[in-house]
């Protein structure tokens, strides 16, 4: 029995490579003698599947972009992706060509998982412009403005858990923006330790980063793997899909009922969900409303996180930047009230600061994959429709003539001559391209500099001292993951001055 479901494998993975290679074909008739974008040369039947690098593929992509050409192309399994590695490329493909690099591309394991809640994931058309609708309307800058007052509340709450435990730092920026993010979706305050939602969607959320890393999972090349039965071996991910179809379920579902429960009783707060469910007009209206509210959750608080634990990070190595970003803030506040949203004009350093941590340590080194609508052809070559674009942003921002060190942390980068903030054309790229551009980049961008102003302004972030009285090095390694998300490192944070821990502590009750 095993050997004939193996010899199923086997022919169902031929019938795939023969599909994917016949298609090919006629996209070969159809591009009337056009090659496919250059790239390195592949295996027989393979292509470049062990070309792709595990660790930091970005780099790997960034070095064929010099050899070959800003767009590269490979393939893998008889699958053309295409990279694309200078802004220049990017421009032209994503921001002139319409919505025909707009859509994104299979992932066999987010189907099995029935993960289509997230609009990060769903493909270009109705469904994703209804709902992409429902958030870009309540994140747009004019309503990201009235997000300010809770992003400060949760801030503080956030300075005083540093105060009371300086060594759960990081974990305290976790809970800062699930709290930030639930608090603007739901209107539901996450508990310090524990949450419910929050364990859930973090658990789901690791499965799904770490079932589509290229190579992770089989399934993923084989599509036809799926119909094997759930006891053969190698199978497990079946069990995992089953796993994130129920954590799916329980993210997507339970806070949004708890909302309209809320509604009912009268006791629900003002929210995404809250104020539009009254207009809601029938399952499919719901449906958009609940799975837009799970995509800002998905989408918004891991890659928040990646941001924020980088900013510790920089002022660990590079010790400077605290010292002038505090006398800059010493200068405009003074040391006897906290940094409000009213300051931000007069601190272009601290603004510096934020957009340096969104160049410096990429959230999304190669963004979120692109896929295309239909046929292009550019500088001569062949793209298909179908084929998976992938923007390879970290070599965007680390190109050495835009940005020259591209490693070194320096937000003097970002200012001008005479100290005011600089216009970075580039930096955008963070947040991707054309209509799939992420809807939440004006959250971010509040949420990232309230956060920084106020850790500056309170606290010094030093290296931590070992039992010996000497400082533990921090080597600044990232794991290796599609989210950026630094490997854990030492720390100490301590008060700047008395003054400064008797502030925080006034914020109590708020
Ligand atoms: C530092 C934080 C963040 C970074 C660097 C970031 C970056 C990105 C990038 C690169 C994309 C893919 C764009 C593309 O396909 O070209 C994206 C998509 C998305 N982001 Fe963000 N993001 C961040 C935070 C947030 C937050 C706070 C929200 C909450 C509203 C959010 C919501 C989304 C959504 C819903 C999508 C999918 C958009 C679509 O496919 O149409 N993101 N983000």
């Amino acid at each position: 029995m095993p050997t004939s479901l193996l010899l199923d494998f086997v022919v169902f993975s031929l019938f795939t490579y023969i599909l994917r290679t016949y298609t090919a074909s006629l996209g070969r008739a159809r591009r009337g003698g056009l090659r496919y974008p250059p790239g390195p040369r592949g295996l027989p039947f393979l292509g470049n599947l062990i070309d792709i690098p595990q660790r930091a593929p970005w780099e790997t992509y960034a070095r064929w972009g010099r050899q070959y050409g800003d767009v590269t192309s490979i393939s893998v399994i008889g699958r053309l992706l295409v990279f694309v590695n200078s802004a220049r490329a990017a421009r032209d493909l994503f921001e002139h060509t319409g919505t025909r690099y707009m859509d994104r591309p299979d992932i066999p394991i987010i189907d099995m998982m029935e993960a289509h809640f997230d609009l990060a994931v769903t493909r270009y058309g109705h469904k994703w412009r209804v709902e992409r609708r429902i958030i870009d309307q309540n994140f747009r800058p004019s309503i990201s403005v009235t997000h300010r007052p809770i992003q400060t509340v949760k801030t503080h709450a956030f300075l005083r858990q540093v105060l009371r435990c300086p060594e759960k730092t990081i974990e305290y920026l976790k809970h800062y923006t699930s709290a930030v993010v639930m608090s603007l979706t739901y209107g539901y305050d996450v508990k310090e330790s524990g949450d419910h939602y929050v364990a859930i969607a973090e658990e789901l959320l690791t499965l799904t980063s770490e079932s589509t890393l290229s190579g992770a999972l089989l399934v993923n090349d084989f599509p036809a793997l799926k119909h094997l039965p759930d006891w053969f071996p190698g199978t497990g991910f079946k069990r995992r899909a089953r796993h994130g179809m129920r954590l799916i379920d329980e993210m997507v579902n339970a806070p949004f009922n708890m909302v309209k429960e809320d509604l009912l009783k009268g006791t629900s707060k003002h929210s995404l969900v809250h104020d539009n469910l009254d207009g809601c007009r029938g399952n499919e209206a719901e449906t958009a409303l609940k799975n837009a509210a799970a995509s800002v959750y998905g989408a918004g608080v891991e890659t928040t996180i990646s941001a924020l634990s980088s900013f510790l990070l920089a002022l660990l190595l590079y010790p400077d930047v605290q010292t002038r970003a505090q006398a800059e803030i010493d200068q405009v506040i003074g040391r006897s009230r906290l940094p409000t949203f009213s300051d931000r004009p007069n601190l272009p350093y601290v603004d510096a600061i934020c957009k340096e941590l969104l160049r410096w340590r990429l959230v999304l080194p190669l963004g979120v994959a692109h896929a295309t609508t239909e046929d292009d052809v550019y500088k001569g070559f062949f793209i298909p429709k179908g084929t998976t674009v992938i923007a390879n942003t970290w070599a965007i921002l680390h190109d050495a003539e835009a940005y020259p060190e591209p490693e070194e942390f320096k937000p003097e980068r970002f200012l001008t001559e005479d100290g005011k903030v600089r216009d970075d054309p580039l930096l955008v790229y963070a947040f991707g391209f054309g209509c799939r551009a992420c809807p939440g980049r004006h959250l971010v961008d509040s949420m990232q500099w309230i956060i920084v102003v106020s850790v500056l302004a309170t606290f010094n972030v030093r290296k931590k001292i070992d039992l010996n009285g000497n400082e533990i090095a921090v080597e600044g390694v990232y794991k290796d993951a599609r989210i950026a998300q630094p490997a854990p490192f030492d720390y100490a944070i301590i008060p700047r001055h008395p003054g400064a821990a008797r502030l925080v502590q006034e914020t109590q009750g708020e």
